[in-house]
């Protein structure tokens, strides 16, 4: 099985490191194209597998085809390599904002599409994938597209107009977990805490956190009340996001992403 990258930036590094972290393919079944002759010599040091910039050449090679370049210059593209494209080939787009019926117009109403979207977590096994396969793709080619994007995280089945929301809420939202992380760690730092140590801690407490809303499936107001002890410190911080409008941000950030995507 080979797999192609036509595109290999962060988030395409972040899915073929999660692939060959679990061993699911091998550096040299993975081959991929960038835009500059120096990145393609920095993704082979990198990740080991051939990288080129020649976009044809991979698209005529791949079993599995992703491309993961941004939306701009997904015309340029399907242009270049429209024509080398077979029926027998699968083609997985992580691309936001292109939707099935932009790309069979750019690529073939023959070809066999799914629209995935992934996100960087996936460099460290723990990605999670919204997928959504065209009519074409059969049951042995989405359960193998499953297989590879389970490698890095989890992966379900979603509809067309939810995948938009998946690119928002767990798409984009590791760049605002990122965030919340580094100030977390700001304050820390203000009130004495080494650096590194607060990274540290602030991280395992995110993840900590996110273990306990997966498994225990308590509903998170309930699972933040039982860090709010009666006159507690906790509540006192609560108090202040609350009045700094959080819960009210994240959720503007979540919609304008999804804003965005519409637009792209
Ligand atoms: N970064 C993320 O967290 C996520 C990104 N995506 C999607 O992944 C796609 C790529 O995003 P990133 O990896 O963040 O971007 P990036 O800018 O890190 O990578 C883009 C890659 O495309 C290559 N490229 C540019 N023009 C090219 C061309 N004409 N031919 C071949 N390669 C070309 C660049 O050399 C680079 O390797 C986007 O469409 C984005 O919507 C989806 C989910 C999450
Ligand atoms: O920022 C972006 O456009 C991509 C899509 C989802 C996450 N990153």
């Amino acid at each position: 099985m080979k797999l192609g990258f036509i595109g290999c930036g962060n988030m395409a590094s972040a899915i073929i490191g999660g692939i060959l972290n679990k061993g699911l393919a091998q550096p040299e079944d993975i081959c991929a194209s960038v835009k500059t002759q120096s990145s393609a010599q920095k993704i082979q040091n990198t990740l080991g597998i051939s990288c080129t910039t020649n976009n044809l050449e991979v698209a005529k090679t791949a079993d599995y085809l992703f491309l993961a370049v941004k939306p701009q210059f997904c015309t340029d593209v399907a242009l270049q390599i429209k024509d080398a494209l077979t029926d027998k080939q699968v083609i997985i787009s992580v691309i936001a904002g292109k939707n099935l019926e932009w790309l069979k117009e750019h690529l073939g109403n023959d070809k066999k599409i799914i629209r995935t979207m992934p996100n960087t977590p996936a460099l460290v096994g723990e990605g999670v994938t919204g997928v959504c396969p065209d009519n074409l793709t059969s049951d042995e080619d989405l359960q193998n597209v499953l297989t590879l994007l389970r490698s890095f995280g989890q992966a379900d089945i979603v509809t067309e107009p939810i995948l938009d929301i998946v690119g928002a809420v767990s798409g984009s939202s590791p760049a605002f977990v990122f965030m919340f992380i580094e100030a977390l760690a700001d304050g820390a730092v203000a009130e004495g805490m080494p650096r590194k140590q607060a990274y540290d801690f602030a991280a395992q407490a995110v993840l900590g956190s996110a273990k306990m809303v997966l498994e225990t499936k308590k509903h998170p107001g309930e699972l933040k009340d039982m860090v709010c002890s009666p006159a507690g410190t906790t509540i006192e911080g609560v108090n202040t996001l609350e009045k700094e409008g959080m819960r009210s941000a994240v959720m503007d950030a979540v919609r304008a992403c999804i804003q965005k995507t519409r637009k792209l």
